[in-house]
């Protein structure tokens, strides 16, 4: 196996009024990328903020790597838009979309990676036939939609089949994630782990990320 271990946390509940300032002390503290949760109230019932607000956060902060979870009905919509605002990863969603190949192609030429995600429902067979041109498949292991929720260990399985048959591949989990469920994600072959509250709500964030990075470390050696 030779993928890197990499904690992003989701600002989704953080202080959405100070986003600049919450996203720049998560980085400080260690966060490897950050995950934006980006939702239509459409695919999910839920509603965040769009490519307006990631290119405003993208002018205060230049370099970090920028993943943006598109939990929206239409994701080929918000490829140009979300690809001048400055994002790396535009991870979506295969569940409303025709034609993955042909998105995932759009996603390419817009100069971003490639994420697809799945939700609990969604087989994870439903995503083998797009991992060629995925950089990274995300396994969600809460219902998209609403951060703090209880994390789905039966989600397990899904990363265990797609470790096992692709060594190298990103995989990452989001939702419920934290100290207490690390090891669990861990054991079964994440290696890109999104966490919500666990990170932007602790008292010693940086201690946080580096306890679930050093979990995961020793997974992927
Ligand atoms: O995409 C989502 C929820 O839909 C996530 O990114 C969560 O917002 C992560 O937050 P926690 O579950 O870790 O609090
Ligand atoms: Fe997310």
């Amino acid at each position: 196996m030779s993928v890197k271990a990499k904690i992003g946390p989701s600002i989704l509940n953080a202080d959405l009024s100070n986003l600049a300032a919450e996203s720049q002390k998560l980085l400080d503290n260690g966060a490897d990328y950050l995950h934006l949760d980006v939702m239509d109230g459409t695919f999910v019932p839920n509603l965040t903020f769009g490519h307006p607000m990631v290119k405003s956060l993208r002018n205060k902060i230049k370099t970090a790597f920028f993943e943006t979870h598109m939990m929206v009905q239409k994701p080929e919509q918000w490829i140009e838009p979300m690809a001048d605002a400055g994002v790396n990863l535009y991870t979506f969603h295969i569940e409303p979309v025709e034609d993955v190949d042909k998105v995932s192609r759009l996603v390419q030429e817009a100069g971003m990676k490639v994420g697809l995600a799945i939700k609990p429902g969604t087989k994870v067979e439903d995503l083998e036939k797009f991992v060629s041109i995925a950089d990274v498949v995300l396994v969600m292991t809460v219902e998209p939609g609403f951060g703090g929720q209880s994390f789905m260990a039966d989600m397990m399985p899904k990363v265990e089949w797609l470790r096992a048959n692709y060594p190298n591949l990103d995989i990452e989990v989001d939702g419920g994630v934290g100290p207490k469920t690390i090891e669990c994600c861990a054991k079964a072959g994440a290696n890109m782990i999104v966490s919500g509250t666990a990170v932007v709500g602790a008292i010693d964030q940086a201690e946080v990320i580096r306890e679930m990075r050093d979990v995961v470390q020793r997974y992927t050696k």
